[in-house]
């Protein structure tokens, strides 16, 4: 359904990155690994069209991005930021109900499929318990998963998650990355982007590595995350534990 031809993508004059190519399926889970500073946002922007490539094509269903109206991407796309902040009192329902925003008509206001669809997705991210709350006032974690049913809300196809478990407790973590593994079963694809080379083997079908703006990397979390991969990626050496169960590892630095 999403595909990159060729891309080159950064900003005006700067390319972050470039010779991306690749094809994301429905209902596949994309794994984005690669340090500081390596162009994962950037990349994200320009697959959500908010940035246009420099070269090369993003293309949505077989059609390019740049000539899909605003709206039609945004009701294929969904965007799940990081939930670091919170500056509106929101009620929860509220705030996932935002997520039909591109399914509203201009000055109307959302209606019963909406307030159904958000409750859909709190339910499916198992947070209908929440939805009176006031947004600023629960934790990051449960803001994370109110960021994500705000998302599927919008009932997209595609999810771009940018760093979805950073600044969540192990148990916050675990159980974003299952709600991930699970949107694949709905048929949504998701990409999403982890400074945790772990959460690969936990939820996505394949990884993609981004190294020196380039594609070091695509396939299969058990043949692309490796202690060679990660030491071109990260500077460090890492060992890569195989779990028992079917292509499971877990990932952890060696102190030197
Ligand atoms: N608005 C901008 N204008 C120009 N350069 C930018 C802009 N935003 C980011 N950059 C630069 O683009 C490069 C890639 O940044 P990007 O945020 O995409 O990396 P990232 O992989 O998401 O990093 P991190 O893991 O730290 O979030 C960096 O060199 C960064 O300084």
């Amino acid at each position: 359904m999403l595909e990159l031809e060729n891309l080159t993508f950064g900003y005006g004059p700067k390319t972050v990155g470039s010779g991306i190519s690749l094809t994301l399926p429905p209902g596949e889970t994309l794994c984005l690994l690669g340090p500081n500073g390596g162009g994962k946002t950037t990349l994200f922007k320009t697959m959500l069209g908010l940035l246009p490539p420099l070269a090369g094509r993003v293309l949505l269903d077989g059609t390019d991005l740049a000539g899909l109206p605003r709206r039609d991407i945004a009701q294929t796309i969904a965007y799940v930021p990081q939930a670091h902040a919170a500056f509106f009192p929101f009620r929860v329902r509220e705030v996932v109900v935002m997520g039909r925003a591109s399914r509203l008509s201009a000055f109307s206001s959302p209606g019963p499929a909406d307030h159904a669809a958000a409750e859909r997705a709190l339910t499916m991210l198992g947070i209908g318990h929440l939805s009176e709350r006031v947004y600023t006032e629960i934790s990051g974690g449960e803001r994370q998963l109110a960021l994500i049913a705000r998302a599927l809300a919008g009932e997209p196809r595609l999810l771009v998650m940018d760093e979805p478990t950073a600044s969540l407790d192990f148990g916050n973590q675990a159980r974003v990355l299952g709600q991930v593994r699970r949107l694949s079963a709905h048929g949504i694809a998701v990409v999403l982007s982890t400074h945790d080379p772990g959460h690969a083997f936990l939820c996505a079908d394949r990884v993609a590595l981004l190294h020196g703006g380039r594609l070091a990397g695509l396939g299969a979390p058990a043949e692309t995350v490796t202690p060679e991969t990660l030491q071109l990626l990260y500077g460090v050496e890492v060992a890569v534990v195989p779990l028992p169960g079917e292509g499971r590892a877990v990932c952890a630095p060696v102190l030197a």
